[in-house]
């Protein structure tokens, strides 16, 4: 039985979308779940992992202004015996910037125009995809930007565990209702991916559209680069890295960390500046270090999470026949599950 996911406004309510009637410790309440396509609003203060019997229930963050369950894809049923093993204190955490964009050919400051990728953008993700194709992956989280949910479908075709990414629609009731999947073994071939604004690419105000080149002709090399790589100067009406930052580290943390500490193995595929923004704070790079990062089209990199910590194992190689090189011992046993399955 799949498992509901919730999602719940700490201090607030908690909504509920249930397929069972069974109890669920939500707090320290116990509150018995409705049947089927009922929603159950209970108060409880605090965020954590509940749980019903043998079920559990990761309650992730809020959103704010609404609640709603992201559903029963997940929470993948540990009967997937090539995935389970990894539920363990170690996980995978794969960071990728989009491929090469339209606008990026151009030269062009993009920010949260939403252009999408080259042939050249296509091959980089299909290339990157190679290259996570031994590494699991439970969940995907993107921008809402096409060219990073695509360079994130695009890498998943892939991955030879050759489960289905389905991009995942919380809009409203109707768009839940009607993205329904209703066979409990579809859902657990499926990775669940889920899109936020608030891992979109920096916003870069009055310069999205203008050449890089003619901006800083027009406004001088110094003071382009201080927009493209100051950690705290924006440029006109737009965002600053920090500023960035300060959405995007805080949907991490809100949003993505729980799942990582609750045994999930993440992809999030989003943006130059967002991706900066998140590797200063698994890196704990100062606001010095941060300037001279720089990320590069379709290259994964990879992390992996074991007691809390973030290790930067760089970026992974594609695998080849010859080469059994893995990462950690789990992930040589994943590759190896694969390997069986597969032969
Ligand atoms: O938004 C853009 O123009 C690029 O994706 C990132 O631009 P930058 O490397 O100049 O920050």
């Amino acid at each position: 039985m799949a498992n509901a996911m919730l999602q719940q406004t700490v201090g607030g309510t908690l909504q509920l979308l249930s397929n069972s009637g069974t109890h669920c410790n939500v707090g320290n309440r116990s509150v018995r779940l409705l049947p089927k396509g009922f929603k159950l609003e209970v108060e409880f203060s605090k965020r954590g992992i509940y749980s019903s019997g043998k079920r559990k229930f990761n309650v992730i963050q809020a959103s704010t202004s609404q609640t709603s369950v992201v559903g029963p894809l997940l929470a993948p049923s540990s009967s997937d015996t090539v995935d389970s093993h990894m539920k363990s204190n170690e996980v995978a955490l794969i960071l990728i910037r989009h491929g090469e964009s339209l606008w990026n050919e151009k030269n062009l400051f993009t920010g949260c125009v939403d252009v999408p990728l080259t042939n050249k953008g296509v091959e980089e993700a299909i290339e990157g995809g190679h290259r996570i194709s031994n590494i699991p992956v439970d969940m995907i989280y993107t921008s809402s930007l096409i060219r990073a949910q695509m360079t994130a479908m695009l890498a998943m075709t892939q991955h030879r565990r050759k489960k289905v990414p389905i991009i995942l629609h919380n809009e409203d009731e109707r768009a839940r209702a009607w993205s329904k999947i209703y066979s409990e073994d579809t859902i657990e071939q499926s990775i669940p991916v889920i899109t936020s604004w608030k891992l979109n690419e920096r916003m870069y105000g009055e310069l999205q559209g203008l050449n890089k080149q003619e901006t800083a002709d027009k406004f001088g090399h110094e003071k382009v680069h201080e927009w493209r790589r100051s950690y705290d100067i924006p440029p006109p009406n737009g965002e600053s890295l920090e500023m960035c930052a300060q959405r995007a580290v805080a949907y991490f943390r809100d949003n993505i960390e729980p799942q990582l500490l609750s045994g999930k193995n993440i992809l999030i595929s989003a943006h130059g500046n967002s991706l900066r923004s998140i590797i200063m704070y698994l890196d704990k790079l100062t606001s010095q270090e941060v300037i001279t990062l720089e990320l590069s089209t379709g290259i994964p990199m990879l992390y992996i999470f074991k007691e809390g910590k973030f290790i930067r194992r760089g970026s992974p190689v594609a695998p080849t026949e010859a080469g059994v090189y893995a990462y950690t011992r789990r992930l040589a046993q994943y590759r190896q599950k694969l390997d069986d399955m597969l032969t």
